[in-house]
């Protein structure tokens, strides 16, 4: 079996033809170029491009050093960062993981925890609840290092590490991975005297995750990241402007959704058949919605779990308003094997089942749902991954990563900024008197 993945868009014909995608071709490419040659919106965040070939044996090595070193103290570790700072890490370690990880006792890794992607008082002080009499570690994650729900989350963590271990001990068990030199994070780490890693300049939050904001905590989850990274380096050469149109399945996933947005289709619904992928869709919600949501444009990105959610939203898919298209992430073969066992008195009626693997009953579901939602008019683009290993997923983030970057610059915006963001901080900020919003809070309180 190949261990590449594959895109199979011949279930979006009839809604779009060939010829519309082939009549893109000029101008994916043109957009793929751009990218590489630096002329487009936002080039100064083109630092994820090349950054899988670019890595080297010496930040490898000493991404595992530390992962090795916290592993050695730390039962638990608790990732602090939001939104491009946690949901690669997450997906990754979701989707690469035993599913009842965090249950295991006899754990060669420590547990990894998330907080700062929240401001819930019940969740950090249940959070806290579980690490009392933890041995545990922090890894606070913040490109700006200035976001409010990290640096909320970090204060209250770091002053219990603090009181569990002595401010000392503490610096040990603490990693902060934010900007080269701005930043409050960045300042109160060099003051602190905690190990460090950078964020570069030119690599944005959402395209971070082969950076140490993925992989150091990916490393300390027991995940190989030198797969992952050959995963990727896999995929840069695969999606370059040099690879024809026709094999590059970047191009045509960017311009297969594009030509379908034209036709009507404005939401794309991420879907899977597998419950670990279920990060993988929010890491790519936040990559696709950020990167092309503005200008009042861009496709709308949702995402459900197979089969779970083909009993909720599945009635909406099948019948529906006609405004979405699909995208199946499918996974060839289980890492596992289980069969349907016989059962002689056969009261729930399974026997026709007797001998097959769960994985066929999966895999006929997920043919099942495609015919289903074609003929319901729902067009079916397909990502086929080999299975789940770190290598196959290295694969996967790069191909969507280029493929956002090629979409962004046929839909004619930049991919790399997210203004819109801005508008719910300056709000709460202005609500919560923030020093120098003050004209903010009092405009805004008039209006409460
Ligand atoms: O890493 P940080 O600077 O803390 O940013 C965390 C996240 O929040 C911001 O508001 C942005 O919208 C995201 O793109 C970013 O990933």
């Amino acid at each position: 079996m190949e261990k590449v993945i594959k895109l199979d868009i011949s279930k979006t014909l009839g809604f779009i033809s060939q010829s519309d995608v082939n009549g893109q071709a000029t101008l994916a490419k043109k957009c793929n170029e751009t990218l590489h040659n630096g002329s487009g919106k936002g080039n100064d965040f083109l630092g994820w491009l090349n950054l899988p070939s670019s890595i080297t044996e010496d930040q490898l090595a000493d991404i595992e050093n530390t992962a090795k070193a916290l592993r050695a103290k730390c039962d638990v570790i608790v990732l602090v960062g939001i939104g491009g700072s946690y949901l690669g890490s997450k997906a990754v370690i979701d989707s690469l993981s035993n599913y009842f990880d965090w249950l295991q006792a006899d754990r060669k890794n420590p547990v990894i925890l998330y907080a700062g992607n929240n401001i819930g008082e019940d969740y950090l002080v249940e959070l806290l609840a579980y690490l009392k009499g933890k041995s545990f570690g922090i890894i606070n994650i913040s490109k700006s290092g200035t976001t409010t729900e990290p640096a909320l989350a970090f204060r209250i963590l770091k002053a219990e590490l603090e009181k569990a271990v002595g401010k000392e001990e503490a610096k040990n068990r603490i990693v902060a991975i934010t900007d080269a030199a701005r930043g409050a994070l960045f300042t109160l780490a060099t003051k602190e005297g905690f190990k460090k890693y950078v964020i570069p300049d030119n690599v944005g939050g959402r395209y971070s995750v082969l950076t140490p904001v993925g992989l150091l905590p990916i490393a300390l989850a027991g995940i190989d990241i030198r797969q992952l990274v050959a995963g990727a380096v896999y995929m840069e050469k695969e999606t370059a402007p040099g690879v024809p149109f026709e094999k590059n399945i970047a191009e045509i996933y960017a311009v297969t959704r594009n030509e379908l947005y034209k036709k009507g289709k404005k939401i794309e619904i991420l879907a899977n058949f597998n419950p670990k992928l279920h990060y993988i869709a929010e890491w790519w919600k936040q990559l696709y919605g950020e990167s092309e949501g503005k200008e009042n444009k861009g496709i709308f990105n949702a995402s459900v779990d197979f089969t779970a959610d083909l009993h909720s939203m599945g009635q909406w898919i099948q019948e529906g308003e006609r405004s979405i298209f699909e995208t199946v992430i499918s996974v060839a073969q289980p890492n596992e094997t289980l069969t349907v066992p016989t059962d002689e008195e056969n009261l729930d009626g399974l026997n026709f089942l007797a001998g097959k693997r769960v994985d066929f009953v999966n895999k006929m579901a997920e043919l099942g749902t495609q015919m289903a939602h074609i003929d319901g008019g729902v067009p079916n683009i397909k990502i086929e991954i080999p299975k789940l290993d770190a290598y196959s997923i290295g694969q996967l983030l790069y191909f969507f990563e280029k493929a956002c970057g090629i979409s962004g610059y046929i839909l004619g915006v930049n991919p790399f900024d997210q203004p819109g963001v801005e508008a719910y901080k300056k709000n709460m900020f202005a609500l919560l008197d923030k020093p120098g919003f003050e004209k903010e809070s009092e405009e805004i309180k008039k209006r409460i």
